[in-house]
C-alpha cells in the first residue's frame, strides 16, 4: 500500500515549505515519494520547486483546486502516478491554500484504488501570525481558513519566529480548543520530521461524513501581471505594502534595476521574500486575492484577471 498525504492550509502559509522539506527526507530514508498538485494562476510555481527536486515524479492540475477541477480529473491524475511509477511508497498532495481539505481528500477515496493507498490524513499548516489576526479576514476567507483546521489530522503552527513566546502559547492554545483532536506542532519553515508526521498519523482515516462548509464558490480570484521592464525594488515594495490586506499570495519573478536575471518573489500575509535565480525566468507575478481586478503595477502589463470565482 502507498501512504497518501495531504498537505493543507491557507494561502501562503508554508505548504510548499513542508513538501520540499518532506521530500528530502524521503529521499534520504531511500523511500520514493510522488506528488500530486495544484497551481492558482497558470503559472507552474510551486512544481518548478518540486522539478528542483530531481526525479520526483509529479501530477499537477492547473487553474484552480483539486476539489472543482472534478474528481475525475484527480481519479485520472492519480491513476496516472501510478501506472507510470510502479515504485512509489508515498504519495504527498499539495492542495492550494483556497480548497476545502475533506472536499479534495474525498477524491483519493476513489473505489480505483481502495486496495492500493492507505490515506494517512491531513495536515494542515496554520500561519500563526494569521491565525491571531484571523478576525481581520473577511467572512468567507475566514470560514474556509477554519475549515482547514478543524479538519485537520496534524496541525502544524508555523511562522512562529514572527510570534513573541507568549503569543506562539496564545496560538497553541487557541488552535487546540478549535481542533481538540490533531496534536500541534510549531514550525518556522515548517520543518517537521518525517518520523514524527508518520507517528502521528498511524492510523488510516476514513472517508468522513462531517458536515463540512463547501469551498466552491469562494471570491478568490488571481491575476497575472507581466513586467514590461525593471523595477526599483524600493518603489516595488512601498507599492506591495500599499496593497490592501484582501491580497492574500503573490508570488512571480520580479525584474529588478541593476540586477541580470529577475529574482524570485513571495509575498504572504504582510511578508515579502526575494530570492536570487540562477535561470532567467518569464517576468511574470500572480497575484490572489479579493477584488484584485484593478491591482498593477505601473512598469507591468495587467493580464485579464480571473473575474469568475475560480472555485465554484
Ligand atoms: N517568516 C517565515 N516565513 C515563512 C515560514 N515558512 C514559510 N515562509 C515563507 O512564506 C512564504 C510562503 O511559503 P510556501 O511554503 O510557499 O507557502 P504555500 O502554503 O505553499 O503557498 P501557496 O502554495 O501559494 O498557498 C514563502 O515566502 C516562505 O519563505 C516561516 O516559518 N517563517
Amino acid at each position: 500500500m502507498i501512504d497518501v498525504y495531504l498537505l493543507s492550509g491557507f494561502l501562503g502559509s508554508g505548504k510548499t515549505s513542508l513538501l520540499l522539506h518532506t521530500i528530502e527526507q524521503l529521499k534520504q530514508q531511500g523511500k520514493k515519494p510522488a506528488v500530486l498538485m495544484n497551481e492558482f494562476g497558470a503559472l507552474p510555481f510551486d512544481s518548478n520547486a518540486v522539478e528542483g527536486e530531481g526525479d520526483i515524479p509529479l501530477k499537477e492540475l492547473l487553474e484552480g483546486c483539486i476539489c472543482c477541477t472534478g474528481s475525475e480529473k484527480t481519479e485520472a491524475q492519480l491513476q496516472g502516478l501510478l501506472e507510470e511509477n510502479e515504485d512509489i511508497d508515498v504519495i504527498l498532495i499539495e492542495t492550494t491554500g483556497a480548497a476545502h481539505p475533506v472536499e479534495a481528500l474525498d477524491a483519493v477515496y476513489s473505489p480505483l484504488f481502495a486496495d492500493r493507498l492507505n490515506v494517512k490524513g491531513i495536515i494542515t499548516i496554520a500561519d500563526a501570525k494569521r491565525w491571531l489576526e484571523r478576525e481581520g479576514l473577511t467572512p468567507q476567507i475566514r470560514a474556509l481558513f477554519m475549515e482547514q483546521i478543524r479538519h485537520a489530522h496534524l496541525l502544524v503552527a508555523n511562522k512562529v519566529d514572527l510570534l513573541t513566546e507568549e503569543e506562539v502559547a496564545t496560538v497553541t492554545m487557541g488552535l487546540s480548543n478549535f481542533n481538540e483532536t490533531a496534536p500541534i506542532i510549531q514550525t518556522v519553515g515548517a520543518k517537521i520530521d518525517f518520523s514524527f508526521i508518520e507517528k502521528v498519523l498511524n492510523t488510516p482515516k476514513r472517508r468522513t461524513d462531517a458536515s463540512i462548509i463547501s469551498g466552491k464558490g469562494l471570491p478568490l480570484s488571481s491575476k497575472l501581471l507581466t513586467f514590461t521592464e525593471s523595477v526599483d525594488k524600493e518603489e516595488f515594495e512601498n507599492w506591495v505594502q500599499s496593497l490592501p490586506s484582501t491580497v492574500y499570495r503573490m508570488k512571480g519573478y520580479v525584474p529588478v534595476k541593476g540586477a541580470s536575471k529577475p529574482f524570485l518573489f513571495q509575498y504572504a500575509y504582510g511578508m515579502v521574500n526575494w530570492l536570487a535565480e540562477y535561470v532567467k525566468m518569464e517576468p511574470r507575478l500572480v497575484i490572489i486575492g479579493e477584488g484584485i481586478d484593478d491591482i498593477n503595477f505601473g512598469s507591468s502589463e495587467g493580464g485579464h484577471p480571473n473575474r469568475q470565482p475560480l472555485f465554484g
